[in-house]
């Protein structure tokens, strides 16, 4: 693969414009908000969470602290009396008002198929928190057999990728492995029934591993990062790595992060194979500084590499020009779904690098933009669901929807 091709996403500066601009701690720093968000001064009221006294003398150092805090918004409080959650704190009020805005894809959902009418409709999932509820333990985050169900239902009837952060073998695994959670967890015996769920293209490390069935396309053939190869079953198939000349960096990081990390109760790094997650969930908040500190001091010794942020989690990956937005129109290139007259993309997504793909929905494609979140945000969708219970009626109802039209037809 000839990575220094003119088109190649590998960017041959070394040194990211924010990293030499703006000194170290600068690249732990939030993503900037997207120009769209908030422009009306109602949504200037929505309150944040106090950040901690911050321990350390930088004053960028709180800038990541910030960060690392609005990724953890409070319990939501629930009305014992009524057993629901009803608005009753100002972050609820402001939730009502965002709504306003980001309508549910639940209720706009008439509005949603009408601009569907005479295209071809093409969904993207993103993983954690949007078709899996967040959990401690990110070994655990197992889709639900019913959600497994919906997915396998709305693959049969529109083209289906689902793209994750995760390393492409390891979410593979937890997508079509139906777990008995009290036989993993209680026996000695686990067992694991497998359930495939066809026609869905897994991508992995935030659309940085991507494989695809072999499509006579001029576009995927003509693909400087796109090569022949086979899967495990010896099928062959279309692999896209746009990133592969990183791995052993990754690999060198992630040790050495493991490493860093040892003593930090709670702490723990994974793999994502073209990326590396730190995850601070499980750790005090008292030792977050230590998180980022760790993550900062590797981070001096490789520019090509860089952070965001994610929930809970400070993701390490290489400076290509990639994302999840460019992994979206890279698959409806590749899958002959590139014409936006005919093509409506829906992708739905709960985190800050999802927004890379609403953006791109937004601003060319003529698509939507579906936020999963049950609190106010920043965002470039344009519509919203409160959790993946949600998202689970949204994709039973396209099926719902396909199958009406259909005998309509
Ligand atoms: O792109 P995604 O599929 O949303 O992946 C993003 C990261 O998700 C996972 O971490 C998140 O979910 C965990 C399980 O619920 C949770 O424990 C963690 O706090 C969340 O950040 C995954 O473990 C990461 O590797 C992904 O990058």
């Amino acid at each position: 693969m000839d990575l220094k091709n003119h088109s190649s996403p590998v960017l041959t500066d070394s040194v990211p414009v924010n990293k030499s601009r703006m000194g170290l701690s600068s690249i732990l720093l939030p993503c900037s908000p997207p120009a769209s968000a908030y422009s009306s001064a109602m949504y200037l009221a929505i309150p944040r969470r106090k950040a901690l006294p911050c321990k350390l003398d930088d004053a960028h150092d709180s800038s990541w602290l910030d960060a690392m805090i609005s990724s953890s918004p409070p319990p939501k409080k629930l009305n014992k009396d009524l057993g629901s959650e009803i608005p009753q704190d100002e972050s609820d009020a402001a939730y009502c008002i965002w709504m306003l805005k980001f309508p549910s894809a639940l209720t706009s959902f008439d509005q949603i198929t009408s601009s569907a009418k005479g295209k071809q409709l093409a969904l993207f999932l993103d993983y954690d928190g949007t078709l899996s509820p967040i959990v401690d333990n990110p070994e655990l985050a197992f889709m639900s057999p019913a959600m497994r169900a919906a997915v396998r239902d709305v693959a049969k009837y529109f083209p289906t990728a689902i793209i994750s952060g995760r390393s492409r073998d390891k979410f593979s695994l937890l997508v079509v492995c139906m777990v008995v959670y009290r036989t993993l967890t209680h026996s000695s015996h686990p067992g694991l029934r497998v359930c495939r769920i066809d026609r869905t293209l897994l991508c992995g490390s935030h659309g940085m591993d991507i494989m695809g069935p072999v499509r006579e396309s001029s576009f995927v053939n003509n693909h400087p990062n796109c090569i022949r190869s086979t899967d495990k079953q010896g099928k062959e198939v279309n692999l896209f790595q746009p990133a592969s000349e990183f791995l052993p960096m990754i690999e060198e990081v992630f040790r050495s992060l493991v490493e860093c990390t040892n003593g930090i109760n709670g702490a723990k790094v994974e793999n994502n194979k073209f990326c590396v997650s730190v995850h601070y969930r499980l750790v005090d908040e008292k030792s977050w500084p230590e998180v980022a500190r760790c993550v900062e001091n590797i981070l001096k010794g490789y520019p090509r590499l860089q952070l965001t942020h994610g929930r809970k989690v400070l993701e390490v990956r290489p400076v290509i020009d990639w994302n999840k937005g460019k992994a979206v129109e890279f698959l409806l290139e590749s899958l002959g779904l590139g014409n936006s007259d005919a093509v409506l993309p829906i992708y739905v997504g709960d985190d800050r690098t999802d927004e890379d793909a609403f953006k791109v929905l937004r601003a060319g494609k003529g698509g939507i933009g579906i936020l999963v979140s049950s609190k106010a945000k920043d965002t470039n969708a344009l519509y919203s669901l409160r959790d993946p219970s949600e998202v689970m009626v949204f994709l039973k109802s396209l099926v719902k929807w396909k199958k009406s039209a259909a005998l309509r037809a």
